[in-house]
């Protein structure tokens, strides 16, 4: 795991969506699998405009869904397609015959996660997941406890991740009690994890990610078994003790 500190949200946003970039230059139909949430808005967003400015071309992306809650519909804005889609697929103008989404169509919805996890296997992995870390250590949907090798499943949300996600849907009972989610074994796999932090809400999480022991109660602590995780965080998330260690 390395880790890359940042004065503010701002310039983690600049420094992520400069990171993707270069990657991007040197692959550009990469597969990538990007998550939903407030912390990469912004690095999206920059990413968007340094396309614009034609530092970038994005267009030729794989791009796979991480998570969806179960039985919300793709056409819902509050479903995670649908907000992958407003703020990474339309800005970045990503095709839809280059997104592979978490097809949910099938009566069985696990089986569904293992044909979207064969895919993502026979397509060569991620080369790039783009991750924000949740309340309680969960990555994508693997909330505790998720082994190393946790696939990818329907999952029940637990409860730290209902009530942060009750602002989205106008209180806490309705949040979709189920989720759908990219497994531990892929984003563990991914050729690059960056995990993106911001904010001091973040610090207490962030410090048992990357110091606490290495545990299912933590999923994100499994980031440090892998030289192929970088931590993006900045200083509000990191606190003192981690931005001088
Ligand atoms: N399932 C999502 C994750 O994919 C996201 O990365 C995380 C952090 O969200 P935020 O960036 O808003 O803190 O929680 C959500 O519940």
């Amino acid at each position: 795991m390395k880790t890359r500190v940042y004065d503010d949200h701002a310039a983690l946003s600049r420094g992520a969506a400069l990171a993707l970039a270069q990657a991007i230059g040197e692959k550009p139909d990469l597969n990538i699998v990007v998550a939903t949430g407030s912390t990469p808005m912004d690095s999206y967003a920059e990413l968007a405009a340094m396309q614009r400015r034609g530092e970038v071309n994005c267009r030729r992306l794989h791009v796979f869904q991480l998570d969806a809650y179960l039985d919300v519909a793709d056409d819902d804005p509050r479903s995670l397609y649908g907000w992958m889609k407003r703020s990474f697929l339309d800005p970045l103008e990503i095709p839809d015959e280059r997104v592979f989404r978490m097809d949910r169509g099938n009566a069985d919805p696990q089986r569904n996660c293992d044909a979207h996890a064969a895919l993502v296997r026979a397509r060569g992995g991620y080369d790039i997941a783009v991750l924000g870390l949740g309340p309680n250590g969960h990555l994508a949907f693997n909330e505790p406890p998720s082994m190393r090798d946790a696939p990818t499943r329907v999952v029940p949300l637990s409860e730290e991740s209902i009530v942060s996600n009750a602002r989205y849907w106008g209180g806490r009972d309705r949040v979709p009690p189920l989720s759908v989610t990219a497994g531990m074994d892929l984003l563990l796999a991914a050729k690059t994890l960056m995990l993106l932090v911001s904010g001091e809400g973040k610090r207490e999480i962030l410090r048992r990610t990357m110091a606490g022991p290495v545990t299912p109660m933590v999923p994100s602590s499994y980031i440090r078994e892998t030289a192929r995780s970088l931590v993006l965080a900045d200083k509000a998330a990191l606190g003192e003790s981690l931005v001088h260690a």
